[in-house]
C-alpha cells in the first residue's frame, strides 16, 4: 500500500500503523510534490491521503484512473467534487474509494448517536475543537455530524429550530449547515474533540467524542484500507464500513 502526505502529522501515524501490521506491506510514501501518477507502479492496490483540501481532489482521481483503492481521511470535499470521483469511477468498476472525515470509532458512534436521537429534540448544536494548526473550519466531522442531523430532522418532519437572535456580532452563532448551527474552537494543547448539543424545554442531552492522540484513528484507518477493496464505487463515511 502507499500513503500520501506521509510526512503530515496524520501521515506519520498511519506509517507507523503500517509498519507495524503484519499483513500490511508500505511500498510508497509520496509527500508535497511527489508525482501521484506513479502510486500503481509501485505495486500499491490501496493508498491513503492525509494531505490537504486543495490536493486531495486530484489525487484520488490520478489513483482511480490507476486502478488503485483509495482510503481518504483529507477534509474539505464539496458535493461536486465527491461527484467528479464518482463519475470516474464509473469508469473503472471494480475500484473502491472511501472518503471518511472522521476515522476515530468513537467519532463514528458519536455521528451515529446524534442523528438517531435528533428526531426527538427541538434545538440541536454542534461543537467542534481542534489544535490551531488545522487549516479549515468547520471541521468534516462536524459538517458531517450536522448534515446527518439535518437529514433526521428533515425525515420527522421537524421544522426550522427556535433561535430569537435579531442582533449578534459575525460569527456569533456559527456557521449554519443545513439548518443547523456549527460553532470551531481552536486551542493549543487540543487534538480533536466534539459535542453535539441536543436541547428540550427542561432537559439536555450532550454526545461528545475525545480524540487525545492520532492512534485513535488508526483503528479506523486499518479496517478501511484492509476492506475498501471489497467495496467498489464511491463511500462517503466509515459508518458504513462499520454496518452502523
Ligand atoms: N479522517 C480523519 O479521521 C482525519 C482527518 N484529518 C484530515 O487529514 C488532513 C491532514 O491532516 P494533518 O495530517 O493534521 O495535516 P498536515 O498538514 O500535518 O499534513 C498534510 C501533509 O500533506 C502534505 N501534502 C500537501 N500537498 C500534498 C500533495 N499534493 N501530495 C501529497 N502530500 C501533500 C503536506 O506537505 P507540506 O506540509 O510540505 O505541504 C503535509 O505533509 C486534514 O484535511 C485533516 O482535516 C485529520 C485527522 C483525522
Ligand atoms: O484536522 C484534524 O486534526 C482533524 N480533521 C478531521 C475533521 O476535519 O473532521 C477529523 C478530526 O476531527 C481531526
Amino acid at each position: 500500500m502507499a500513503v500520501l502526505g506521509a510526512s503530515g502529522r496524520m501521515g506519520r501515524t498511519v506509517v507507523a500503523a503500517v509498519e507495524a501490521a503484519p499483513d500490511l506491506d508500505l511500498v510508497a510514501v509520496l509527500d508535497h510534490g511527489d508525482d501521484v501518477g506513479r502510486v500503481g507502479a509501485t505495486g500499491a492496490r490501496v493508498a491513503v491521503d492525509f494531505t490537504v483540501p486543495s490536493a486531495t481532489e486530484a489525487n484520488v482521481r490520478s489513483l482511480v484512473a490507476q486502478g488503485v483503492h483509495a482510503v481518504v481521511g483529507t477534509t474539505g470535499w464539496t458535493p461536486e467534487s465527491l461527484g467528479r470521483v464518482e463519475a470516474d469511477l464509473a469508469a473503472r468498476p471494480g475500484v473502491g474509494v472511501l472518503v471518511a472525515p472522521n476515522f476515530a470509532l468513537g467519532a463514528v458512534l458519536a455521528m451515529t448517536f446524534a442523528a438517531k436521537a435528533a428526531r426527538w429534540f427541538e434545538s440541536v448544536e454542534v461543537v467542534e475543537l481542534h489544535h490551531p494548526d488545522k487549516v479549515d473550519a468547520p471541521s468534516g466531522t462536524a459538517r458531517h455530524t450536522a448534515e446527518a442531523v439535518a437529514r433526521a430532522r428533515r425525515a420527522a418532519g421537524l421544522g426550522a429550530m427556535p433561535d430569537a437572535t435579531t442582533t449578534a456580532l459575525d460569527g456569533a452563532r456559527g456557521a449554519d449547515v443545513d439548518g443547523v448551527r456549527v460553532h470551531a474552537v481552536r486551542l493549543r494543547g487540543l487534538v480533536a474533540h466534539e459535542e453535539i448539543l441536543l436541547g428540550n424545554a427542561g432537559e439536555q442531552l450532550t454526545i461528545r467524542h475525545d480524540s487525545f492522540d492520532r492512534v485513535s484513528f488508526m483503528p479506523g484507518v486499518l479496517h478501511a484500507v484492509r476492506t475498501v477493496g471489497d467495496r467498489p464505487g464511491l463511500t462517503v463515511g466509515l459508518e458504513h464500513y462499520l454496518d452502523l
